[in-house]
């Protein structure tokens, strides 16, 4: 069985990650969705299991101990992490799996899995990305210039990036991701075609 494709959507906060994701959640239902754990308190409607698993302090250093995440990092005060178990077995099923994280544990994870797709998502301007953190409504306004700070630091990341996707609009940014992934698939398909090709030839020989 071949593995699956690891999709890594990250980029700063606010940007409209999860808003996108959700939007591709809709359209591409080919795709498996990583859910996080995080020791954040739950936002209005946020239920456990489906958007995070949602843990204590003492839980969460319990995973890390256990090795349970590929990776975690600390943000704004919260420990966010991806369970590895699921991100490997739905790899091994030969799925592809997409995880919408920030952007330091998205590069731990490119440690792990230089072969993954990195799409950093950006945001047409940073007046826009302030804009778009306030009228979410769900931040203080000082974690909202923390979150700003943070978001001015993330973007030299990009570099170490495969894709940058502007979200100037939800659909537009959906579609760009959904080219990315048609593409890496057929990519794939051309690689390991030219691995059986050679395998053929050399088993003739
Ligand atoms: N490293 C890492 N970051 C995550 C994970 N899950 C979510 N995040 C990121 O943590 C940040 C904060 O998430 P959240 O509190 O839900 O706020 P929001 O995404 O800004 O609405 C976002 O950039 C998420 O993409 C994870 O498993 N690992
Ligand atoms: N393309 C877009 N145009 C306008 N507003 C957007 C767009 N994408 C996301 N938003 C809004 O920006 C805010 C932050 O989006 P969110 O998905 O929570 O970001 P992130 O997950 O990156 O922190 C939300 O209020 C969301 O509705």
């Amino acid at each position: 069985m071949n593995r699956g494709l690891l999709l890594v959507l990250s980029g700063p906060s606010g940007v409209g990650k999860g808003t996108v994701c959700s939007e591709l959640r809709r359209k591409q239902d080919d795709l498996i969705y990583s859910v996080s754990a995080t020791t954040r308190a739950p936002r209005q409607g946020e239920v456990d299991g489906v958007n995070y698993f949602f843990r204590s302090r003492e839980q969460f250093q319990d995973m890390i101990a256990r090795d349970a995440l590929l990776e975690y990092a600390e943000y704004v005060g919260n420990y966010y992490g991806t369970p590895r178990d699921f991100v490997e077995r739905t790899l091994d099923s030969g799925k592809d799996i997409i995880l919408e994280i920030e952007v330091q544990g998205a590069l731990k994870v490119k440690e792990k899995f230089p072969e993954g797709v990195f799409i950093f998502l950006v945001p047409p301007s940073l007046e826009e990305l302030k804009e778009r953190i306030t009228g979410r409504g769900t931040e203080a306004a000082d974690v909202i210039d923390n979150r700003m700070s943070v978001a001015v630091e993330e973007m030299n990341l990009i570099r170490y990036y495969d894709y940058a996707v502007v979200n100037d609009e939800i659909d537009a940014a959906c579609h760009r991701i959904q080219c990315i992934i048609t593409a890496e698939r057929c990519r794939k398909d051309r690689f390991l075609a030219g691995l059986a090709a050679k395998k053929e030839t050399s088993e003739k020989a």
